[in-house]
């Protein structure tokens, strides 16, 4: 068996070109919708993810507002910049780019985010909305991986899916929106004692740990769909997933590449979030 390839880059092209159509047709819209992207210090890795966060914007027609601040500003100084963005009628999204620097309190800066503007979805009400079935932000990369399941038609109900990594962005809200289409998931981690048995018995595997080579081809079940969350670096300084792709295509029946699956699947969710604050917003 030879798997087939979901192109995360296509899909999320056909959802930004959604984006883009439904927001050149809004005729009673005041504005057009405004993503306020927040970016503390000068980690390398997160000012190109800005920067690509931003030109996403710009294709599809948001209007993005960038605010940047320097690594050694206070946690006061970040807050009340957020403060003055939660009262901004101008703006429908607000997104700190993460990780902060040290020093910065994480989980208390996403929580002084209004959670109408919580675009990410990592806003503590977002996620309790994720827990009990209630409307909220979605969280991206997983809301991204759903909607490549979904593309491929592959079937949830009663199947076994296995997430791999906890972290409280990808993961645990995974684990959740898998749950929620009737999936029996198993979650793995670092203390997991037996991943392979567990990996070789799903029907779907989500890697979302960090690690290049961590899913072999030996612990795919034949036809299982394979969906790579990972972003590492190889040898050469080259972008890889978790998942030993030829070897693990050979036998899975669906994959997703890195770069090229996921990644560009978290964007087009930023901004469809973004588009459903803009509707809230204006009950469009
Ligand atoms: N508040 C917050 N929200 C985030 O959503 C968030 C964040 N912080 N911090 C960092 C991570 C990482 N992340 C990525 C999104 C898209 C690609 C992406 O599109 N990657 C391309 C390749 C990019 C390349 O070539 O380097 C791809 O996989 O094809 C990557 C990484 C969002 N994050």
């Amino acid at each position: 068996m030879s798997a087939n390839i979901i192109d995360g880059k296509a899909l999320a092209a056909g959802i930004r070109q959604e984006i883009r159509s439904k927001i050149q047709n809004f005729t009673d819209a005041p504005r057009p919708p405004c993503l306020a992207v927040i970016l503390v210090g000068d980690n390398p890795a997160s000012q190109i993810y800005v920067r690509n966060k931003i030109k996403a914007c710009l294709d599809t027609g948001i209007t993005s507002l960038e605010k940047r601040l320097l690594a050694d500003a206070s946690e006061a100084e970040l807050l009340s910049l957020i403060k003055e963005l939660n009262e901004d009628d101008s703006v429908d999204g607000i997104l700190v780019q993460l990780p902060l620097p040290k020093g910065f309190d994480e989980q208390k800066v996403i929580r002084s985010i209004a959670a109408e503007k919580d675009v990410d979805g990592f806003h503590v009400e977002n996620m309790g909305a994720l827990v009990t079935g209630l409307k909220g932000f979605r969280c991206c990369t997983p809301h991204g991986v759903m909607k490549m399941l979904e593309s491929v038609g592959c079937p949830l109900e009663g199947a076994n899916a296995l997430v791999i990594g906890r972290s409280n962005i990808v993961g645990k809200p995974m684990a959740l929106m898998l749950l929620e289409k009737n999936a029996t998931v198993t979650v793995a981690h670092s203390r997991t004692k037996n991943l392979k048995e567990l990996a070789k018995n799903a029907d779907i595997i989500v890697s979302a740990v960090g690690k290049a080579g961590l899913v072999t081809d030996d612990m795919v079940k034949p036809g299982a769909v394979v969906i790579d969350v990972g972003m590492n670096r190889n040898q050469e300084g080259k972008l890889c997933g978790d998942v030993d792709i030829e070897a693990v295509a050979r036998v899975a029946g669906f994959i997703t590449p890195v770069p090229g699956g996921v990644g560009p699947m978290t964007i087009a969710m930023l901004l469809d979030n973004t588009m459903r604050a803009f509707e809230n917003r204006f009950n469009l």
